[in-house]
């Protein structure tokens, strides 16, 4: 079965967020399981396209509207992802250093699903499935369907999984124009609230959208920024499929970037010695209970709570506990949280910024990892960290609820608690502080964290049944 993965990020290639981890991993256990997984993404002016060989196996010119465009689509030599990756590069416009953020993103987006297509469509391809992620690939399905330039495409099925409901792409009517040759009677599909949305469109398109967990599925009924009557109306479409982790990246007995490897056997040693590493580029206390933070600082994640809610737990615990954060995001919450590193510099530290290893050196460092998040469509900080023997605080909400219990229930390994709110983020603090006394307790808990399996080989086997499903029904 062929099978083309289609998103904006992909690990280690390019990664913002979570997609990337994801995208990343899934099609690598996918091959595991004999299926024929590729990436396609855009290509960006970055360390893993300097550092790797390509081959150019394609180039073409397209339109977008009235605008020429050329492109290319680069192969990399070895497979060495385990899969293998395609990049479209359209000089000029999608190859850059960043994944978002450029004002002309609309045009990025749409050249590079178009661009993917034409490839597809010229070279003579007829992939099993064509599975696009989050709303970068949106119009893929609308495409496929209803342009009179892709007819030989038609047949196809889409897969689309979201990985994040509160980010559409919509655009304005009036770049309709970007779409090559469509059915005109069949704009319809491509509306939500008066404009032109490709998230909208690609769930009304699909046989079968995903999310990244079950709890997520119903969450998106009454929280996706504007189309919860989308949801609502298409649930009978919706599939809940929980994330899994690459085992082989995140691996404290192997991980390169850590000071000192562990397994469960070593767990004490183990962790102390990271703790110790981590509070002395951070000028902490490493007899002292620390907690972290890794994330993008957005409302989602409940990031503007972290200022108060830090405060009031370094006055409530004076001298009792760390705290570490890493992240980048809102500039208020960036300047908020770097002023108390000023305040409280012996026992809280930031940094402000994105750091693939020290990522890796606070899930293996940290005792607790705090995820205060709003919306948390899965969530793999609480993962990483749960295999890192760290325990997660988490919001009980969305993918955060599908994998984390409280330690206070029979069997239960994290610390929940149920508001995105100050109060409860520092109750929580009280309470790690308190499990943190309890040594045994403590290490018992970390043992249980460590076996759990968050693998892909479950999911990934979830999606082939799902490919399957739907091949056999078109
Ligand atoms: N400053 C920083 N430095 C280094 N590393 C950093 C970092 N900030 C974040 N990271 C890393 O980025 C990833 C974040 O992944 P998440 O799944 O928690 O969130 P995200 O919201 O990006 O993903 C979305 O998609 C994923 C995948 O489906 C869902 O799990 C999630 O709920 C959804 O919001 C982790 O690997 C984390 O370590």
């Amino acid at each position: 079965m062929r099978v083309f993965h289609l998103s904006a990020e992909c690990y280690p290639v390019a990664k913002v967020g979570g997609l990337a981890d994801v995208v990343g991993a899934l099609p690598k256990y996918q091959v595991k399981a004999g299926i024929n997984a590729a990436v396609a993404m855009p290509f960006y002016d970055r360390k893993f396209t300097h550092e790797h060989e390509f081959d150019t196996v394609f180039q073409g010119l397209t339109l977008l509207g009235t605008r020429r465009l050329y492109f290319e689509v680069l192969k990399e030599r070895y497979d060495s992802l385990g899969f293998e990756l395609f990049l479209i590069k359209i000089p000029g416009l999608i190859d850059r250093t960043e994944v978002y953020c450029y004002p002309d993103e609309t045009e990025q987006f749409i050249a590079y699903q178009i661009a993917f297509l034409d490839w597809i469509n010229w070279s003579g391809q007829t992939p099993d499935i064509i599975h696009c992620h989050d709303h970068h690939s949106g119009l893929v399905p609308f495409l496929m369907q209803h342009s009179n330039a892709y007819k030989r495409l038609a047949d196809i099925p889409p897969v689309f999984t979201i990985h994040n409901g509160q980010y559409h792409g919509a655009f304005s009517w009036n770049k309709l124009d970007y779409l090559p040759d469509i059915d005109l009677t069949k704009t319809g599909l491509l509306d939500w609230n008066g404009g032109l949305n490709p998230l909208a469109a690609a769930v009304k398109c699909s046989a079968y959208y995903t999310t990244v967990s079950p709890s997520y599925l119903e969450e998106l009924s009454y929280n996706s920024n504007g189309l919860e009557y989308l949801f609502h109306i298409e649930r009978h479409k919706g599939i809940g499929i929980l994330n899994g982790i690459d085992t082989e990246v995140w691996n404290p007995a192997t991980d390169p970037m850590i000071a000192s490897r562990y397994s469960t056997a070593r767990i004490t040693q183990g962790k102390q010695k990271n703790k110790a590493a981590l509070c002395a580029r951070f000028n902490l206390d490493t007899s002292l209970p620390l907690v972290a933070f890794i994330g993008r600082l957005v409302g989602e994640k409940g990031a503007d709570l972290l200022p108060e809610a830090f405060e009031r737990s370094l006055n409530e615990h004076a001298g009792k506990v760390n705290f570490l954060m890493l992240g980048a995001g809102d500039t208020t919450t960036e300047e908020q949280l770097t002023a108390l590193s000023h305040k409280y510099a012996e026992h809280y530290a930031a940094f402000v910024g994105y750091d693939e290893a020290l990522a890796h050196q606070v899930y293996a460092g940290a005792d607790f990892l705090l995820m205060p998040s709003r919306v948390e469509p899965c969530g793999l900080n609480q993962m990483y960290s749960l295999r890192y023997g760290t325990l997660p605080m988490v919001r009980s909400t969305g993918g955060l609820k599908d994998t984390v219990t409280d330690f206070g229930d029979e069997g239960g390994y994290g610390i929940r608690f149920i508001h995105a709110s100050v109060d409860d983020i520092c109750h929580s603090v009280s309470r790690a502080l308190v499990l943190y006394g309890n040594t045994a307790q403590l290490q018992k808990l970390r043992k249980t964290m460590m076996a759990l399996d968050f693998s892909w080989d479950r999911s990934a086997s979830e999606y082939i049944n799902l490919y399957n499903r739907i091949i056999s029904a078109s």
